[in-house]
């Protein structure tokens, strides 16, 4: 039998283990054949889909800039359909006019191929960056493929509309006063736009920076550092020569350094870190790195769009807008969708959330089970039909915590198997096929995948290599250790700049991650053994907050153990009004505490600053939170609330939900979402309505508004309802 074969038996053998309960997979095979069918009849002509597009390898994929990609959405390169590509990317090079997509047949096989293909031409080089048409990144977009999206992704999603609303109004902001950037960087040392700086001119003015920084006298091997760095800013174009200088020494320093060193930036809050990373790129576009060939990895989208933002107020858009600026996940998405065959996914593949992780578990649990109860329960149907699926919800709590864990920290059944936790490494198996036959991927998978990408594939590691040739890191503290282990490989050349604060770093949590992996506690102690000639900078100057506070932080952090001694902060900011301690009996005394404070600096007219809008209440649950407002209503104080995003507000998902059913092709969970918004009950009650709506709906093998309706019109019958509940319970 050949490996093809067997892979087909192997795999239908997992596909049919599991359970028609499984409501993760039920839906979105089903689903997903019938969509796929309609648009590339070819591609699945055959019953059972996934084995079909699993064959079908992107052999020639093109990159599209990684912000642009939603999570659960197909690469571009996979969709099917012309027409979608066709109006959704614009064409590389001049000349060409569209993208299309064509399909042949391998000489002596009947593998299938599709290749992506410019002006009929297949493209050689899988990393050339598409350039998506703006009108493209519109809301509608994300809202396009309801049925691929599960009630987990959501977040994701919400973030992406996060991202786009504040690029709007960033957008928005600069139409309006178009030279507001340009200002950051003139302004800080007072140059003006029209001078055009001079070798001499740099040093006095370094020198000038110097004194106005610390006022300490400079070691003569920093003055050596600063001539060179100066030398280096005079080959540079006069927009980045002019912001490098804007930069205080030790700023600079870290701009400018060897760029074929490796780099670490330890940095405490406002000390100018995405000052100095903006400076970096500058450093690396003079050195000749093209910007596509820089990847900068932040943590969260508006951090993305803030670097490019301020990278682009210096070097032009269009070089920011070439740049790749990303988080972990969406780059590893787009790596893995770039490569999904050789993770036996095809590119098309789901993204599951906490919530399809969580069913996933239950199902491998059920599956364990299965196995263990062969006997008693004949045959598999009998057993789907009979056995409630909430037994194993129960059973499976405990687990989730393990296969969370073990995700995280890449481990795989052998390894569990080896520590001699046979039944983990089960479950973790169980978990693995199911997500392989119902070709979805967790977002933990999409480091690991990424992790064995390119340690694996030889020819994927060497693709990142001509792609990405330098590397920034923003927030390294908050880098997990698969995610650190992504970036070891992809630095390989050494061209790495990491930023981070060690402060920041929550112990406990990380402690976990990395120990569990039997690695370093700390990220900053795995890169100074990984890049043992790595350069360390401390930028200990604070531009944000008032001397009293700098020095306040400084005296709580002292306390943090294995922190690095050397590092005190320092502030040039003037002192500041002093902090008050105030311990209060209860919320309400709190509450009118801060409220007559409000009340006393506000009308307070010799304070300059004395104005509502001048003040603001940090506070940590959102119940405290209803205790201000209704006391500022109360009083008649006037405030604005910025605390839970807009989109993830309970009553905005409601709205998005309710847009989602009236989409076509509509799944379950927004009609559930609907229902949970809408019922007049109390939670618990809701939760039942809704459970039973699904039992009926899982006997009835229909859909949730379907059930949900024919039980509202009593179309079914009591009989009918009490003899399968009955049966399923
Ligand atoms: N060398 C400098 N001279 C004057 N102002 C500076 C300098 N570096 C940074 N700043 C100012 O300090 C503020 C914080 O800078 P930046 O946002 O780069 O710091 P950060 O460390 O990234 O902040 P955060 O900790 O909030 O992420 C900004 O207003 C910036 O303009």
């Amino acid at each position: 039998m050949s490996d093809e074969n067997v892979n087909f038996i192997h795999f239908h053998q997992q596909t049919a283990r599991i359970s028609q309960n499984f409501r993760a997979s039920k839906p979105l095979l089903d689903r997903k054949r019938a969509r796929d069918l309609e648009n590339s009849p070819d591609q699945l002509s055959s019953r059972d889909g996934i084995r079909c597009k699993l064959e079908a390898q992107v052999t020639e994929s093109k990159r599209i800039p990684l912000m642009e990609i939603s999570v659960n959405t197909p690469s571009p390169c996979s969709r099917t359909g012309n027409k979608l590509i066709q109006s959704e990317y614009s064409s590389i090079s001049d000349d060409s006019s569209y993208i299309h997509r064509t399909e042949s047949n391998r000489e002596n096989s009947d593998e299938r191929k599709v290749f992506v293909s410019i002006n009929n031409k297949h493209v050689s080089d899988p990393f050339v960056t598409l350039i998506k048409q703006p009108e493209c990144a519109s809301l509608s977009d994300y809202f396009s493929t309801p049925s691929l999206l599960d009630d987990d992704f959501d977040e994701s999603m919400l973030e992406e509309i996060d991202a786009i609303c504040e690029q709007q109004s960033a957008a928005k902001a600069e139409r309006q006063d178009p030279i507001v950037s340009l200002d950051v960087g003139s302004s800080r040392n007072d140059i003006s736009t029209d001078d055009f700086i001079a070798t001499s001119d740099i040093l006095s003015l370094s020198h000038d920076v110097r004194a106005l920084d610390n006022g300490d006298v400079l070691d003569p091997k920093e003055f050596d550092i600063t001539i060179a760095l100066s030398t280096s800013c005079e080959s540079m174009p006069e927009e980045y020569s002019k912001y490098i200088q804007s930069l205080n020494d030790k700023q600079r320093e870290a701009a400018c350094s060897d760029i074929s060193i490796p780099l670490m930036i330890v940095a405490g809050p406002g000390s100018g870190k995405t000052s100095t990373m903006v400076g970096r790129v500058l450093m690396l576009l003079n050195e000749g790195i093209s910007p596509s060939n820089i990847l900068a990895m932040t943590f969260t989208t508006s951090a993305a769009l803030e670097m490019r933002e301020r990278i682009g107020a210096v070097a032009g858009k269009k070089k920011a807008k070439e740049l790749t600026i990303s988080t972990f996940h969406s780059f590893s998405l787009q790596l893995c969708r770039s490569h999904a065959e050789k993770l036996e996914r095809t590119a098309e593949f789901l993204i599951y959330g906490h919530g399809q992780q969580r069913r996933a578990i239950i199902e491998a649990v059920r599956l364990l089970e299965n196995e263990k109860n062969c006997d008693a329960h004949k045959t598999e149907g009998n057993f789907n039909g009979r056995r409630n699926p909430e037994d194993f919800k129960d059973k499976s709590k405990k687990w989730q915590k393990f296969v969370t864990k073990a995700k995280a920290s890449g481990k795989t059944p052998a390894e569990c198997c080896k520590m001699g936790d046979e039944m983990g490494a089960a479950i973790l198996g169980n978990y693995n096929d199911i997500l392989i036959s119902c070709n979805a991927l967790d977002y933990h998978d999409l480091i690991s995948c990424s992790l064995k990408l390119l340690t694996d594939f030889p020819e994927v590691f060497k693709e990142c290599q001509d792609s990405w040739k330098a590397i920034i890191v923003d927030e390294f503290q908050d880098t997990s250790a698969m995610q650190y282990g992504l970036l070891r490989i992809l630095a390989s050349h050494n061209r790495i700049t990491i930023v981070g604060d060690d402060d920041q770093k929550t112990f406990i949590l990380l402690q976990s991650i990395f120990s569990f992996n039997g690695a370093d506690s700390s990220g900053f102690d795995s890169f100074r053994k990984d890049f043992p000639n790595h350069k360390e900078i401390r930028l200990v100057r604070n531009y944000r907050s008032t001397r009293c506070i700098v020095e306040a932080a400084s005296c709580l952090i002292q306390n943090n153990v294995n922190r690095c001694q050397s590092k005190n902060f320092l502030s040039e900011n003037s002192h500041g009004s002093k902090i008050i301690l105030k311990e209060c009996y209860n919320q309400d005394a709190q509450c009118a505490y801060v409220i007559d404070k409000i009340l006393e600096n506000a009308t307070d007219g010799t304070v300059a600053s004395s104005s509502y809008g001048n003040i603001a209440i940090l506070y940590r649950r959102q119940v405290s939170g209803k205790l201000f407002q209704t006391s500022f209503r109360h009083r008649k104080i006037p405030f604005n609330v910025h605390s839970v995003a807009f989109y993830r507000k309970k009553v905005v998902r409601a709205i998005i939900a309710m847009l989602k059913t009236a989409l076509p092709a509509c799944d379950d969970d927004p009609y559930r979402k609907v229902f949970k918004a809408l019922l007049p009950f109390e939670k618990e009650e809701k939760k039942g309505v809704i459970d039973y709506v699904d039992k009926i709906s899982t006997i009835r093998k229909c859909s949730f508004i379907s059930a949900a309706s024919d039980i509202f019109n009593a179309k079914i019958s009591g009989t009918f309802k009490r003899f399968y509940l009955a049966m399923s319970s």
